[in-house]
């Protein structure tokens, strides 16, 4: 069944991203809702809060998650007749998945503009969006180069490699450790986000925020594309992002003993501060960390109202 396998496919990391997550998960309460036979709204809205419930419990940091299933629900909870439900459901799925398509594109434009001619950029773990940004910027002729780092534990630098060689951009890969050996080399970094809280850290790959640092000590600005989507309204009401921990074997790899009594830590992501953060690229604009709040109340359309809403939602579906 569609939803099992969707949930599954994400928890696992079969679909992984916080931009792909969330188109996923959007399609996957679009199938599921075409695919019930029920007779009645209130049915119909209790199968798919119990859908919504299980696609935002795969993955807990990306927050572009929540926001998808929580823009496509709104039509499906705001709806007064089970047609207007299934309707608002089919209509609310198709824009967001087109809505973030076009983001990316817009960001690409917008962020290309950043790159000095020649550019050398460093990038980290795969992100769809800081991807197409240093695209686009090599296909207007200036990148040079770019430096990938690997991404232990789950090598997400291969799939980044793979995308920028298969798009014709001259890559070096290096190892997570040597991102500090080569900053010196680089003009800019640039990388995707899981989330970015109101007051404008950046939730990322782990490892970023070494990254950053880096970039921040060696002067080379630290550049986070970024759609609205990844913008975590509920940090606003104090709320803080849950740092997913994956298993020990993802590092240690299986069948590796370890001494007794030696535990590993296996953190999918870290938290970047917004002193390390010198752009937001949005596909509304490029902005200072600081501007977090304006784009969470005015672009996103939260009011305090709207949180505590939100904040009565999303402990409804056990978050
Ligand atoms: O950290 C990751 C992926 O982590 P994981 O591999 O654990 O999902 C990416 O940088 C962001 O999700 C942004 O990606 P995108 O720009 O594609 O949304």
């Amino acid at each position: 069944m569609v939803l099992t396998k969707t949930a599954d496919d994400i928890s696992s990391m079969r679909v992984r991203g916080a931009g792909r997550i969330a188109r996923t998960a959007a399609l996957a309460l679009q199938e599921y809702g075409a695919s019930l036979e029920c007779k009645t709204l209130a049915a119909f809205v209790d199968e798919m809060q119990n859908a919504a419930e299980i696609l935002c419990k795969t993955r807990p940091t990306a927050v572009s998650l929540p926001n998808a299933v929580r823009y496509v629900m709104q039509g499906v909870r705001g709806a007064g007749t089970l047609e207007e439900a299934q309707q608002a459901l089919n209509d609310r799925a198709t824009t967001f998945i087109h809505d973030s398509q076009e983001a990316v594109q817009k960001i690409a434009d917008i962020a290309a503009r950043q790159f000095p001619d020649d550019a050398v950029i460093m990038t980290h773990c795969n992100s769809q969006v800081a991807i197409a940004c240093i695209v686009r910027a090599h296909e207007q002729g200036r990148v040079r180069e770019v430096y990938a780092t690997e991404v232990r534990p789950r090598n997400q630098g291969y799939i980044t490699i793979q995308m920028l060689s298969d798009a014709g951009v001259p890559v070096n890969f290096i190892v997570d450790s040597a991102a500090r050996s080569f900053m010196p080399k680089v003009d800019l970094v640039i990388t995707g986000t899981d989330a970015v809280t109101a007051n404008g850290a950046v939730v990322n790959k782990i490892g970023t925020s070494q990254i950053a640092l880096c970039a921040h000590e060696a002067r080379k600005p630290f550049i986070v594309a970024a759609e609205t989507y990844k913008f975590a309204p509920r940090t606003i009401l104090g709320e803080r992002i849950p740092i997913e921990e994956r298993p020990a074997e993802e590092v240690t790899g299986s069948g590796r003993q370890l001494p007794p009594g030696v535990t590993v830590k296996n953190p999918a992501f870290d938290v970047t501060p917004p002193a390390y953060v010198d752009l937001i690229i949005t596909e509304i604009g490029a902005f200072a960390p600081s501007y977090a709040p304006v784009v969470i109340r005015d672009h996103l359309g939260w009011d305090i109202s709207e949180f505590q809403k939100e904040y009565a939602f999303t402990h409804q579906y056990g978050e």
